[in-house]
């Protein structure tokens, strides 16, 4: 019975020591196939692997995509090497020590002895369990990609999907919740209150508004970004798969996307909201579009513009709240008005939360991030990395703290978020001395995704005031005299800018 060689690519991808010596020099005999169209068809939206379902797409869907082909054809066994290992540094019980060097694959299979393969591969296997523990969670348009690519042609569902997948859903609805925790933040005056007891609140219509303005401008901010990089994306694992890598949709029509989304989001919040707001939400379109991004690829500088952009949309949130109680509604009232502190303090906690965050997590996959050619701490100076993320951990304290201070929550919102930000300074001071190895930058990863939610929801929960209302209606108190009858001319700023508030009402 003859053997028969595999075929060349399958090996190709797969470690060179887990093939044994002979078959390997079968193979460097063997002439080299030649690679199969796998779509005769000019269109890369029909490309898909001959004998598969027209509407599947396969790792082989990647040979008929230029730009795959260029990034991974030549070197997916290095990417493969290097994102195993920088995987497996990620995990404790894989983790090298620090400053020491992953093993290369130096030694050829000639001089490796079998058992020494046998290791080899098992090593190999444990590399292939971990990625699919990919220290990161999973990017949404990379999935929503895939499930696109998986529907019929031309229908609906698909288009959508697909172009839902180029706003970056799942970062999407973060920054929309950033924006409404701010939004339900603002102290709203008493006066504004439908009843006595009742919370103080703000119109439903306005919030309405926020979120689908600030949705539709992070759609059209992230649409920009994928459209100004899908060559770099090409060559992470984390977003090779995104549409417009894949080119499930054209660049014209991600181009249209990203324009209609930014116009409709901007004019959503101009007309619906305030002008401030609006100019806030265009803004952090050309920051993060057109200065964030291309910077990935300059300077390490790009994370504290990245920072800036993240901590933009819980501004906006607080511009909406103050633009129904201001007095004249003007810029200068609603960013550095008598009430503006708690929205640049809301704005802090995002930017300074987003150092942790992001560096703990782009440490985690430095190597793809080196290889796709982003210029980012983790790799270009992975001990600035851990002093940076340990620093702006630590600011979460004061910004906390500011928020009290300001009014905006009460002063038992200092114990417990000192609890949850004296977690995450503690994952992050393991992090900076381990300089991210035996697992460290994946549990402050973990901890700064619990944290945020956390914090947030402990604000919402302890805003100043809410909690005496709550007690007060439970348990039937009568309201404080001083709250419902006040001395003659005390209320009377108060009084105007409510009237103003109604007439405004009445006029939109
Ligand atoms: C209102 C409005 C316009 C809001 C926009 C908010 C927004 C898009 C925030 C993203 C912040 C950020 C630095 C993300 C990382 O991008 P990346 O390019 O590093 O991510 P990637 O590697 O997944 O592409």
């Amino acid at each position: 019975m003859g053997l028969r060689a595999p075929p060349i690519r399958s090996i190709l991808t797969q470690d060179t020591s887990s093939v044994c010596s002979q078959c390997w020099r079968k193979l460097l005999r063997w002439p080299t196939p030649r690679r199969q169209p796998f779509s005769n068809m000019s269109s890369s939206r029909h490309a898909v692997a001959v004998g598969k379902s027209r509407n599947s797409f396969s790792k082989d869907y990647f040979w008929t995509n230029s730009t795959l082909r260029e990034t991974l054809g030549q070197s997916l066994a290095r990417s493969r090497r290097d994102i195993q290992s920088s995987i497996a540094s990620a995990r404790p019980e894989t983790a090298a020590p620090a400053g020491a060097e992953q093993p290369e694959h130096a030694e050829t299979s000639e001089n490796v002895l079998p058992h020494r393969r046998r290791k080899r591969r098992r090593e190999l296997e444990a590399a292939e369990n971990t990625a699919q523990n990919y220290p990161i969670a999973l990017d949404a348009s990379a999935q929503l990609a895939d499930i696109s690519s998986k529907l019929p042609q031309r229908s609906l569902k698909r288009i959508f999907t697909t172009y839902l997948s180029l706003s970056k859903p799942r970062l999407s609805f973060l920054v929309v919740l950033t924006a409404t925790a701010a939004y339900s933040l603002y102290p709203v005056p008493g006066l504004l209150a439908p009843a006595a007891t009742a919370t103080p609140s703000l119109s439903t219509l306005t919030l309405f508004f926020l979120t689908s303005g600030t949705a539709l401008c992070s759609a059209s901010a992230n649409a920009f970004n994928m459209l100004m990089e899908p060559e770099h994306d090409a060559k992470m694992s984390r977003t090779r798969n995104r549409p417009l890598v894949r080119k499930l949709i054209s660049t014209r029509g991600a181009v249209i996307f990203a324009v209609a989304c930014g116009a409709l989001g901007t004019g959503a919040l101009y007309y619906g909201v305030n002008p401030t707001t609006a100019f806030l939400g265009f803004t952090n379109i050309v920051l993060y579009a057109g200065c964030y991004t291309p910077l990935k690829r300059m300077h390490v500088v790009n994370t504290w513009i990245g920072a800036i952009v993240g901590g933009i949309p819980p501004l906006m949130g607080w511009t909406a709240a103050a633009g129904q109680c201001a007095h004249d509604g003007t810029w200068q009232e609603l960013l550095f008005g008598e009430n503006s502190a708690g929205g640049w303090l809301c704005a802090a906690l995002l930017f300074a939360w987003q150092f942790p965050h992001f560096n703990s997590l782009s440490w985690s996959i430095r190597e793809e991030y080196k290889y796709a050619g982003y210029r980012m701490l983790a790799w270009v100076n992975p001990a600035q990395n851990g002093r940076v993320a340990l620093r702006y951990a630590v600011l979460m304290f004061p910004v906390c703290i500011g928020l009290s201070l300001c009014g905006v929550t009460d002063w038992s919102f200092i114990a417990t978020s000192s609890v949850v930000n004296g977690w995450m300074v503690w994952k992050a001071v393991e992090f900076w001395r381990e300089q991210g190895h035996k697992g460290t930058a994946r549990s402050l990863f973990w901890a700064s995704v619990w944290h945020l939610p956390i914090v947030m929801v402990l604000a919402m929960a302890q805003k100043k005031g809410l909690g005496e209302r709550v007690y007060r209606s439970i348990f039937g108190y009568p309201d404080d005299e001083d709250d419902l009858y006040y001395e003659v001319g005390e209320y009377e700023g108060e009084e105007e800018k409510v009237k103003a508030v109604v007439e405004r009402g009445r006029t939109v």
